[in-house]
């Protein structure tokens, strides 16, 4: 069967990846959602087993050294990481999976699956970005404050990346998203390397 693709979404906290990816599980209810595992506590509303697996310091060290993660990274204090079954059983089954982390995290998924499609989602502007954290109200100012110097770092990072969106509106960053989904099913079409082995075919025919 053929595999699934492995999409990556990074980008800044705050820059809206949650909010992006909330209205793409609407449009593209097929691609399937990585749950991570982490050690920092739960925000209001937040579900165990859905937003995240929440896991004590003691449980997440354990993960790591049964090689439960695909990739681990440690992020203003908390660590993060994704648990590997899941997504290697998703691949096999031929279904697409998205994973939203953070760079460093990207960075080594990039060395284990160099064919997987890395977004970058970056804010209109830095003076946004801030706004967007204050705004959701869920970091105290020490937080915010050492998330806006990560952002910094992180953005430095885009080369790395195949794409850069921009999350100037919620609906035209997902549109975006979906057309680069879509795109990179068109290029991995099977009939497309069909069509090339019979023009391959027909240029040799006409040399003779
Ligand atoms: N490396 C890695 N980063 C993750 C994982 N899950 C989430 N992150 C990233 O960790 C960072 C902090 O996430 P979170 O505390 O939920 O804050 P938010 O992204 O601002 O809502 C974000 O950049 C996430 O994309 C993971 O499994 N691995
Ligand atoms: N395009 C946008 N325009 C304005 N506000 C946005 C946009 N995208 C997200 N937001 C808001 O910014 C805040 C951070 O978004 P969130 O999805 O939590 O970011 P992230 O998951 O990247 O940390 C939220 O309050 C969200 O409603």
């Amino acid at each position: 069967m053929k595999r699934g693709i492995l999409f990556v979404l990074s980008g800044p906290s705050g820059v809206g990846k949650g909010t992006v990816c909330t209205l793409l599980r609407r449009r593209l209810p097929e691609l399937v959602y990585s749950v991570s595992a982490t050690t920092r506590s739960p925000r209001e509303g937040e579900q165990d087993g859905v937003n995240y697996f929440f896991k004590s310091r003691e449980q997440f060290l354990r993960m790591i050294d049964e090689d439960a993660l695909l990739e681990h990274a440690e992020y203003v204090g908390n660590y993060y990481g994704t648990p590997r079954d899941f997504v290697e059983k998703t691949l096999s089954e031929g279904k697409d999976i998205i994973l939203e982390i953070e760079v460093q995290g990207a960075l080594k998924v990039r060395e284990k699956f160099s064919e997987g499609v890395f977004i970058f989602l970056m804010p209109p502007s830095l003076n946004e970005l801030k706004q967007r954290i204050v705004g959701r109200g869920t970091e105290t100012q020490a937080t915010i404050d050492h998330r806006l110097s990560v952002a910094v770092e992180e953005m430095n990072l885009l080369h790395h990346y195949d794409y850069a969106v921009v999350n100037d509106q919620i609906e035209l960053a997902c549109e975006r998203i979906s057309s680069i989904i879509t795109a990179e099913h068109c290029k991995r079409e099977r009939f497309l390397g069909e069509l090339f082995e019979q023009l391959e075919t027909v240029k040799a025919a006409d040399n003779v």
